[in-house]
């Protein structure tokens, strides 16, 4: 797999997210520390994975990444400068360079639109081009995720789950981003077409030199796609290192439970 290239696109530090306890009580905490003092770089060119059992914060994690959730306390560096309070500039430049793949491409489409519609209302927001160029970008994103042309006529509930999922990556790379972050993107997929998917994600970090942050609660799954791996507990990075460190000799406990309780590559 390819090293990282350059200096980060995005930096946390220190980022803590808090939230008030859904249900608080005298033996339950008031306070639910979703990401708890978490350092974390993503640079073009490396695919970082996110691992961590459900509730540790990993879509948490995820949504300050992608600008959805403001850290309770931290910095968010965007290409080294704080991104916090960021002007309508750098926010709309955000938006193009880090785009995200959610888990479940039924709920993330619209499904009263054509895909072509899908894939075109990116640029349409951000007034890229005219509606020649557009209609070449789709038919260009399509045969990046090896989606026929056909496809663009039809909406998402009319393709399989698989071609729905890649359809959600088309979207994600209409506007060129720097960075994708898929959380949990072949969860929601049948057992059968999971391994198309990752390696397409694959394929498409390659042929980009995209990064990305791919996030699963399966360990064999981030294991197969990550050059660096980063686990967490309780909203934590608890360890993190290049695939072959975590997964030959890891150092913290919770990650050699993870190991040992990890049984079969993409069939959780
Ligand atoms: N808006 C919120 N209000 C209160 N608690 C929240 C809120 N959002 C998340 N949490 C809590 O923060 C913790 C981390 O949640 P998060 O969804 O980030 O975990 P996760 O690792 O992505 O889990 P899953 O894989 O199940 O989605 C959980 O305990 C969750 O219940």
């Amino acid at each position: 797999m390819s090293e990282s290239t350059g200096k980060p696109v995005i930096e946390l530090k220190d980022v803590k997210v808090y939230h008030h306890a859904r249900t608080g009580g005298l033996f339950r905490p008031n306070i639910v520390k979703a990401v708890d003092g978490v350092d974390f770089t993503i640079s073009r060119g490396e695919t970082v994975g996110i691992v961590g059992e459900s509730g540790c914060g990993k879509s948490t994690l995820a949504s300050v990444l992608v600008g959805l959730q403001p850290p309770t306390s931290g910095q968010v560096l965007f290409h080294g400068k704080p991104a916090i309070k960021r002007n309508a500039a750098m926010r709309k430049q955000f938006g193009r360079s880090v785009s995200v793949v959610f888990q479940d491409p039924a709920t993330a489409l619209n499904p009263r639109m054509t895909i072509q519609d899908i894939l075109t209302d990116p640029l349409q927001i951000h007034g890229i081009g005219n509606a020649a160029s557009r209609a070449a970008k789709v038919k260009e994103l399509l045969a990046l995720v090896g989606l026929p042309q056909s496809a663009a006529e039809v909406t998402p509930s009319q393709v399989s789950g698989g071609q729905r999922q890649r359809v959600a990556i088309a979207r994600a790379l209409a506007l060129d981003p720097d960075i994708i972050v898929a959380d949990e993107p072949t969860s929601a997929l049948d057992v059968s077409v999971r391994a198309q998917v990752l390696n397409l994600l694959s394929d498409l970090k390659t042929q980009l030199n995209l990064g990305m942050v791919f996030i699963s609660h399966d360990i064999q799954t981030v294991r197969y796609v990550s050059d660096r791996i980063c686990v967490m507990y309780f909203g934590k990075i608890v360890e993190q290192g290049t695939a072959a460190q975590v997964f030959d000799n890891p150092s913290n406990d919770y990650t050699k439970k993870l190991l040992g309780a990890a049984p079969s590559l993409l069939h959780i």
